[in-house]
C-alpha cells in the first residue's frame, strides 16, 4: 500500500492494523468476493449478495422512514449530502438477518457495527467526496471513543438499478462502481498499519435519471452496542 499523501486525520493502531488483516484474509478466502485492482486501498465487490426480495424488502422500509440526510459536522456546501436516509430498526427480524449475513462475511462482530441506514436519492441528489473514518481531531472524536471508537469497515449494498448516475467514485483509489441491484461493496477505511486511508475518499455521485437506493454499515473497531450485562455473586445478590 502507497504512503498516504492526503490529509493525516489520525494515528497507526495496532487493533485497526489487526482487523484489517483478518477482514481481507476472510474477504479473500470467498470465492463470490472480487477485490478491485487499485493500489492505495483495499475495495471488494460481491455481486448479488442480497436476493432482489431482500432488495425490495429494505427499499420499502426506506420510503417509510427516510428523512433528509445529516452530517456529523456543519458543511458550508449546502449541496454536500442531499439524499435522504434512516436508520433501519435493527431488531426487525428482516434487518436482524440480512445485518447478520454482512457480518458473517467479513467475519466481523455483529455488534461492531452501527445500525445499518437506508438512503434513497431523487434525480440531482447526491454524496459529496467524504471519508467515512472519523477525524480523530474533531470535536465528535471523544463522543465516538465511547460507543466503539473508530470506523474500520463500510459495507454498502445498492437495492435497485439506477438508469442513469449515482455511481460510487473513488477519485483518489481510481476506481468507480455503478450501482447494481443487491451487489455489496466493501472498503477498509484504515491503511494497513490501521491510520486512516485518506485514498478512500468517495463520492455517491449525483443520480441523473431514476431513483437510487442503498443501505451502508459501518464497522467500529470495538463494541459499538455496549448492553448492560448485570452480573451476581454467588448467592444470588446483584451485583451491577
Ligand atoms: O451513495 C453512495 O454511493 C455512497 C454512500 C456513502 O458514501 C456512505 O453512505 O457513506
Ligand atoms: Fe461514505
Amino acid at each position: 500500500m502507497s504512503k498516504q499523501v492526503g490529509k493525516v486525520s489520525g494515528t497507526p493502531s495496532p487493533n485497526r492494523a489487526r482487523i484489517g488483516r483478518e477482514v481481507v484474509a476472510k474477504l479473500e478466502a470467498n470465492p463470490a468476493v472480487k477485490r478491485a485492482k487499485v493500489e492505495t486501498a483495499q475495495i471488494f465487490t460481491y455481486p448479488d449478495f442480497l436476493s432482489d426480495a431482500d432488495c425490495d424488502i429494505l427499499v420499502g422500509m426506506i420510503d417509510e422512514s427516510a428523512r433528509p440526510s445529516t452530517l456529523l459536522a456543519a458543511h458550508e456546501d449546502p449541496e454536500f449530502r442531499t439524499s435522504s436516509s434512516t436508520d433501519l430498526d435493527r431488531w426487525a427480524a428482516d434487518v436482524w438477518r440480512i445485518d447478520d449475513h454482512i457480518a458473517n462475511v467479513l467475519g466481523l462482530p455483529p455488534a461492531n457495527a452501527e445500525t445499518l441506514q437506508g438512503q434513497r436519492y431523487a434525480p440531482g441528489q447526491q454524496f459529496r467526496a467524504h471519508c467515512d473514518y472519523f477525524h480523530e481531531g474533531a470535536e465528535y472524536w471523544e463522543k465516538m471513543l465511547e460507543f466503539g471508537g473508530q470506523r474500520t469497515w463500510t459495507a454498502m449494498i445498492y437495492l435497485n438499478d439506477v438508469e442513469e448516475g449515482g455511481a460510487t467514485w473513488f477519485p483518489r483509489a481510481g476506481v468507480r462502481f455503478r450501482p447494481k441491484k443487491g451487489l455489496m461493496l466493501m472498503w477498509n477505511n484504515m491503511m494497513e498499519d490501521g491510520t486512516p486511508n485518506y485514498d478512500t475518499l468517495h463520492e455517491g455521485m449525483r443520480v441523473l435519471e431514476g431513483t437510487k437506493y442503498i443501505v451502508t454499515k459501518w464497522f467500529r473497531e470495538n463494541a459499538w452496542i455496549r448492553g448492560h450485562v448485570p452480573t451476581y455473586y454467588a448467592g444470588g445478590e446483584q451485583r451491577t
